[in-house]
């Protein structure tokens, strides 16, 4: 399998706080990875590297071989996120502003149009797409970010504790979605959560703790390390059992 995603011995300090320290990992081509860590674990500051917002003190990443630091065009051409913070504008109809991002990717408008409604339909938005921004639910409003986010076909989709402040109905939904979208485009997830119940569907589990890969394996070999039966017991051992980490 092809690595859409390496990262190697990424560190980023603020201050006195090592929010990342060496951190290693890559996701495969049509690989679901779940990146699990309490709040506060780097996280966050992973994604922010990851997406090219910042760049780390040390360690490198590339998306599909090419540089986040020195071919940041070519390695954003292949990248779609989701971002923790909503971030869909609110005064837009949804069929504008995902037409608005798509010409932002030079998407021509005969590729473009067809691809939205066509979205638009496997989402179950398509009777949403002449709404308002504000007027959808705080559910579908995060599957037109993740609609967005399709658009231009990435091969690697990154989702930053995406289901956040999401009912437990549209988390499933979301989870579902990305799930369909990696199993027919083969696209690589990186599924970042500090909700244990989402990671259950990855192939692969990260646990990242205090900054540094604790674990990189399957839910089952995570279950097995720890001896536990259940991947929320195995994670809360790892971690040291912060309760914030439970899943919801
Ligand atoms: N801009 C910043 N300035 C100073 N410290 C920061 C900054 N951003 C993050 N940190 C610190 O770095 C560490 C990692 O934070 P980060 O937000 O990346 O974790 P996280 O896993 O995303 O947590 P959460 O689940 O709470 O969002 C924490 O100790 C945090 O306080």
């Amino acid at each position: 399998m092809a690595a859409v995603l390496s990262c190697r011995d990424v560190s980023k300090r603020y201050g006195r706080t090592q929010a990342l320290d060496k951190v290693s990992l890559q996701v495969d081509e049509g690989e679901m990875v779940a990146l699990l860590g309490p709040n506060g674990a780097g996280k966050t500051t992973l994604f922010q590297l990851l997406t090219g917002l910042f760049v780390p003190d040390s360690g490198s990443v590339e998306v599909l071989g090419a540089d986040m630091r020195r071919n940041p065009v070519a390695a954003l051409a292949h990248l779609g996120v989701v971002f923790q913070q909503p971030a869909l504008d609110l005064n837009l109809t949804v069929r504008r502003s995902l037409r608005f991002h798509a010409d932002l990717h030079g998407l021509p408008s005969s590729v473009s149009r067809p691809r939205i409604e066509a979205l638009l339909q496997r989402f179950g938005l398509a009777a949403s797409a002449g709404e308002l921004g504000r007027k959808l639910s705080g559910g579908n409003r995060r599957k037109v970010e993740l609609l967005r986010a399709l658009l231009h076909e990435p091969r690697l989709l990154l989702m930053d504790e995406a289901t956040v402040g999401l009912d437990p109905a549209s988390r499933v939904q979301l989870l579902q979605e990305v799930l369909q979208a990696r199993e027919e485009r083969s696209i690589g997830v990186l599924w970042a959560t500090h909700l244990v119940d989402e990671a259950q569907r990855a192939q692969r589990v990260i646990v990242l703790h205090k900054g540094t890969v604790r674990f990189d394996g399957t839910p089952q070999a995570l279950c097995a390390a720890q001896g536990q039966e259940t991947l929320e017991a195995a994670f809360l051992q790892l971690t040291g059992g912060e309760r914030h980490a439970k899943a919801a």
